[in-house]
């Protein structure tokens, strides 16, 4: 035991001296950030470049050697960029709110924790912060793997001069969050319906008895599950941590494949990184001859580019006419993408590039 306790001191000295290695050049890196502030203040440019971000988390997570897992050096790193930032710029960051929502998991993933988060009473809120330059980026939800689109959001995209200029994949987990420690004292749970729906085989099957309440967000029904005895929420493990609550029961939603992505909205898209998705919306003019939309599509099939998404909605500017969004692989600046979007601009009846962005992969459930 003498020998053993002798290591672990050992072992502990190494943690302080690798410690104080890491501090010092953290604070080296903070400098450097600086400098790149002042340089791009001077020249009225954004300290948020997703591009640049990408780059350094791809290339520390290959710099890494595998004893430290490759996920901690993503969140580690997103953070130490997230503190550049604020180095950097006052950035404020508006998002579908209240606090402890989905959303508000997603602008944390995207940013970290050193920025300012606003939280948003609407997706139309959201934007309308950005496009006022009161807030200089806005994460709202665009579609659920389950659900399909966020309708709202693609509405706000096709008149907003903003950009999709990130994306996150949030995988959706709910649980059971009360200020009670078992869940034989709950009698009533209450939530948004969605979380309520997505639940609901779960709650039929543990929680027979107890009543159901749908509140307007998981938040406000963590809120509530704090306040009131023998109260429920369902919701996520950031809002148990925000009010204190217990998780007496973890993921509890039907599927654990389901997830929703969110976007990043700025002033203008991101550079390219050569992994990238653009997102378009275009009116075919569907009715003009046969096969208007299957000529569209072949413009970005004959230049060899993935189409990853494609979605319809009413034209609100020409009624019984429709708009396409579409996702596809590459970026504007890619050679055959920017030669198919001259093409669709000649034959379509109006093309627009809402947004380009550094492509991220759905995350799956722990
Ligand atoms: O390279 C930059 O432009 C920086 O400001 C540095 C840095 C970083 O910490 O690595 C910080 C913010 C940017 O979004 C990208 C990268």
């Amino acid at each position: 035991m003498n020998e053993e306790t002798h290591k672990l001191d050992s072992y502990r000295e190494g943690i302080d001296e690798v410690d104080a290695e890491i501090v010092r050049l953290l604070d080296r890196r903070a400098r450097l950030a600086r400098g790149i502030g002042e340089i791009k203040k001077a020249h009225g440019l954004d300290a948020y470049v997703p591009s640049r971000e990408r780059k350094v988390l791809d290339r520390v997570k290959d710099l890494g050697e595998g004893d430290f897992p490759k996920g901690g050096l993503e969140s580690v790193f997103r953070e130490i960029i997230s503190s550049s930032i604020s180095l950097e710029e006052k950035m404020k960051v508006a998002y579908l709110g209240p606090e402890t929502t989905f959303t508000h998991e997603a602008a944390m993933r995207a940013f970290g924790t050193a920025i300012e988060l606003v939280p948003q009473a609407t997706v139309a809120e959201v934007f309308a912060r950005v496009e006022r330059g009161e807030a200089h980026q806005g994460v709202v939800p665009v579609e659920n793997s389950m659900e399909g689109a966020v309708t709202h959001t693609l509405d706000e995209l096709t008149t907003s001069p903003l950009k999709i200029c990130g994306e996150v994949y949030l995988p959706v987990s709910q649980n059971l969050l009360s200020a009670e420690h078992s869940i034989e004292d709950v009698r009533l749970v209450c939530s948004h319906p969605m979380a309520l729906a997505q639940s609901t085989n779960w709650l039929r099957r543990e929680l027979p008895q107890a009543e159901l309440q749908e509140v307007a967000s998981t938040g406000e029904a963590a809120r509530r599950a704090a306040g009131e005895p023998g109260v429920a929420a369902i919701g996520s493990i950031l809002a148990a941590d925000a009010y204190g609550l217990s998780v007496l029961a973890r993921n509890i939603q039907e599927s654990r494949t389901n997830t929703t992505r969110f976007i990043v909205l700025g002033r203008k898209w991101a550079g390219r990184t050569g992994r990238d998705k653009t997102s378009i919306v275009l009116d075919p003019a569907l009715k003009d001859r046969p096969g208007m939309l299957r000529d569209t599509l072949s413009i970005l099939a004959d230049e060899g580019i993935n189409m990853i998404r494609i979605e319809s909605r009413p034209n609100r500017k020409r009624a019984w006419t429709y708009i396409f969004f579409i996702d596809l692989q590459g970026h504007p600046e890619d050679e055959n993408v920017r030669r198919a979007l001259e093409t669709l601009e000649e034959k379509c009846h109006y093309v627009a590039v809402i947004g380009a962005y550094p492509e991220t992969s759905p995350v799956a459930l722990d």
